[in-house]
This record gives structure tokens, C-alpha cells and sequence, in this order.
């Protein structure tokens, strides 16, 4: 997969939920606050979103309003007149009116100053914009995107964050996944990183760097990402291997840590034993057997796990990192099995099939495929009101 500007790299199913929606509200003009771990591709979202938009062929201006001194950033964003401070030479418009009839992506949204967020609030409500020292108000026509790793809602709770200002900006809501909940795109996003640098076109990935890569925590998510696998091909002959990347990662990973996630220790458990069987996990890991199951099965749907049968006995093991292409995909009905699912809590056969307009047969076969993809799980109900979850 080549990386051009603004592409989205990844088909984990996390992301491709986040890819879907943020493409239906590209179509709208809400406004939409998108929330995620520092890395996770926040702006690159944002520009996503307007590219899918009726704007795209406007402009497409994005501030980091934590980036700017507080005390210049009303200048920036509303414009000035001439005179208005020292060093207001001539008139400048703000940013509100450069990306008139386009998109304003408010990055850092939660950084702003609690005077500031006063008067964006007015632009939203209002639709115009006063210059700093201006007597005359100025319509725009701006679709705001807004993004922050900051808690909006807990910041309102302490007083730092206006909650009226909250609910203008979200006018929808998109949460990005962590990286580390995007199993194999992590390779991906490394492959792509490699390929898209001149200096390192041909440098491979060893698996036992993949795995070293998989079993990562990514506390600073994507851009982390990028930034240590280029190092460690700096270092690398042709291939990257793990030594490559253990230089360049914290020295906390690979040890085991009581914190850490489950899927993190269900990896490094298969990732030291080659493959294990479910009792066989559960008892080095000690979590309870529903948990690990479900954990399990989502790690298979993700195609993170292999899952196979071996004299009547289930066996799990890492999935061959390079087999991309092996992955097991949800087809797009298969996808809006799992997204009703997930919505509506259960599903039976016949509300599958009413919603799809299939046939209750095929939303049979579809139930049972899912189900043995991981995806899905009988809820425990019998009969005509079988139903089944989500398994993630
Ligand atoms: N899915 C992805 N595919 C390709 N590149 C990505 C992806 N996600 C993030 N990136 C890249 O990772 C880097 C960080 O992304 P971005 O700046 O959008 O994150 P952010 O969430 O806005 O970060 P911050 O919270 O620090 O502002 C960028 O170089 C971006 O292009």
C-alpha cells in the first residue's frame, strides 16, 4: 500500500468502523469533534473528512490553537484592523474568514483559552466573525472540525471548558482507536512508513520484528510508530530485525508488566510458546475463561490470532505476521451484521434479515459465518429467539 499525502493506512476492523463513519459525516455539515491518544491521526482525519466533503475544492485551513500564545490567538483566528495593537501594521483577515466557504479544523481544541472558547462559541451560533479592533461584524460560512486528546467533559466538570461549546462543536462525535487496538495494522502502517522514504524503499521487516512491533503498547500511537521505525532503519543493513527496534523502543517492553492489557499478555504468552490451547493459556495467565475467550475471539477476527483444530483440541497461535492478504475480511454485509449488532446490544436471524432485506436463510449463513470468524456469539437464547453479540 503506497502512503500518499492524507491517505489512511489500516483495515483493522476498529478502524475501518472510524474510516465509515467519519466518510458519512464528511457528507454533512456538521460540525465534528474527533477525540483519540496523542498519534492516532486526529488531523489526518480531519483532512479526510473535508476531502470527502462538498468542500474539498475549498480551503482547508488547520490551527493548533495550542501551538499559538493565548494572547494572540483571537488575532489569528478573528483577524485584525489595522492599528488595533502595536505592531497592527494593515488589516489581516483571521482564519475564520481564510477558510471561508471550507473547513477551520480546530486542533488542541481543548487547550483554549476559557475567554476564547466565549467567543468561537459566538461564530458558531452566529456565523460571523469581529476583527480585533473592528467595529463591524464579518459573515463566514465555515464548517468547523474540532479535535483534542484532552476529556472535553471533564474539563467542563472542573470549569476549564465551556459545556455549551461542547455540544456546538459535537455535532458528531468520532473516537479513533488507539494503535495498539489495530492488530496488524501496526505492520502495515510500518510498511508503509518504509516504502514511502526514498532513503529506505527497500528495507524489509523480519517477522520477529513484526511480532516485537505487535506486542508494543504505542503510548504515542502512529506518529511513535513512524518515528521508531525509521530510526531502526537508519541502523538496519537491508532487513530491520528486533535488535534494530529495541534501541530505539523504551526499555519496559517485553517485561511483564500486571498492568498490562489482556491481549497484551495473551500475545507475549503465544508469542514465547509458539501456540498454546485455551486451558493451556488460561492457566499461565490466570484470567477468567469467559475474558480470555472473548479476547481471543476478537484477536481472530482481527486476524492478530490463528485459531485451529488440532485431535479435537482448539489451538491458538500468533498469526503469521506477513500473510496479510490471509486475513479473514468481513465482507460489507458481514460489516453491517456486526455494526446492527453492536447498536441494537443482540440480533436475532429474523431482525438481521428484516434490516438487510435478505432472506432469513442467508442471515443464517451470515450469523454462523461470523460467528465462526469470532465476530459473533450466541447470546444464549434458544430457538426462533436465538440471538447473538458481539464478541468486541
Ligand atoms: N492510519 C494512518 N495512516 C497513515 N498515516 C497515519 C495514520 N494515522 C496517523 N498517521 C500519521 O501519523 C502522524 C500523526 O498523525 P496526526 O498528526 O494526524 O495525529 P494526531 O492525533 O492529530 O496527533 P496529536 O494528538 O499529537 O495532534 C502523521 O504523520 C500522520 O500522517
Amino acid at each position: 500500500m503506497s502512503s500518499k499525502p492524507h491517505q489512511i493506512i489500516g483495515n483493522s476492523t476498529a478502524l475501518k468502523a472510524t474510516l465509515a463513519k467519519a466518510k458519512k459525516v464528511a457528507k454533512t455539515v456538521l460540525p465534528v469533534l474527533i477525540t483519540g491518544e496523542s498519534g492516532t491521526g486526529k488531523e489526518l482525519f480531519a483532512q479526510f473528512i473535508h476531502d470527502q466533503s462538498r468542500r474539498a475544492q475549498k480551503p482547508f485551513v488547520a490551527v493548533n490553537c495550542a501551538a499559538i500564545p493565548a494572547e494572540l490567538l483571537e488575532a489569528e483566528l478573528f483577524g485584525y484592523k489595522k492599528g488595533a495593537f502595536s505592531g497592527a501594521t494593515s488589516d489581516k483577515d483571521g482564519l475564520f474568514v481564510q477558510a471561508s466557504t471550507g473547513t477551520l479544523f480546530l486542533d488542541e481544541i481543548g487547550d483554549m483559552p476559557l475567554p476564547l472558547q466565549a467567543k468561537i462559541l459566538r461564530v458558531l451560533q452566529e456565523g460571523e466573525v469581529r476583527p480585533v479592533g473592528a467595529k463591524a461584524v464579518q459573515k463566514v460560512d465555515v464548517r468547523i472540525l474540532s479535535a483534542t486528546h484532552r476529556d472535553l467533559a471533564e474539563m467542563a466538570e472542573e470549569r476549564k471548558f465551556r459545556e455549551d461549546l461542547i455540544f456546538r462543536l459535537k455535532g458528531y462525535a468520532i473516537q479513533l482507536p488507539a494503535l495498539r487496538e489495530r492488530g496488524h495494522d501496526i505492520v502495515k502502517l510500518a510498511r508503509a512508513f518504509l516504502k514511502s522514504r526514498e532513503d529506505f524503499t527497500g528495507t524489509g521487516l523480519s517477522r520477529d520484528a513484526q511480532t516485537l512491533l505487535m506486542a508494543y503498547h504505542w503510548p504515542g500511537n502512529v506518529r511513535e510508530l513512524q518515528n521508531i521505525i525509521l530510526a531502526a532503519a537508519v541502523d538496519a543493513r537491508r532487513n530491520i530485525f528486533a535488535e534494530h527496534l529495541v534501541g530505539h523502543l523504551p526499555d519496559t517492553v517485553g517485561v511483564e508488566d500486571p498492568n498490562k492489557s489482556v491481549k497484551e499478555r495473551i500475545t507475549s504468552a503465544l508469542q514465547q510458546a509458539g501456540s498454546l490451547a485455551l486451558v493451556d493459556l488460561q492457566s499461565r495467565l490466570k484470567i477468567p475463561k469467559p475474558t480470555i475467550h472473548r479476547h481471543l475471539s476478537r484477536m481472530v477476527a482481527e486476524g492478530d490470532v490463528s485459531r485451529s483444530v488440532v485431535s479435537g483440541q482448539t489451538i491458538f497461535a500468533l498469526a503469521a505476521p506477513d500473510s496479510e492478504d490471509e486475513m479473514p475480511q468481513l465482507t460489507q454485509r458481514q460489516e453491517q451484521a456486526v455494526a446492527l449488532t453492536r447498536a441494537l446490544g443482540r440480533i436475532t436471524r429474523q431482525e438481521l434479515a428484516t434490516e438487510l432485506g435478505i432472506s432469513i436463510r442467508t442471515a443464517s449463513r451470515e450469523l454462523s459465518a461470523l460467528v465462526t470468524m469470532g465476530a459473533l456469539g450466541p447470546d444464549g437464547q434458544s430457538g426462533r429467539m436465538a440471538g447473538y453479540r458481539c464478541l468486541f
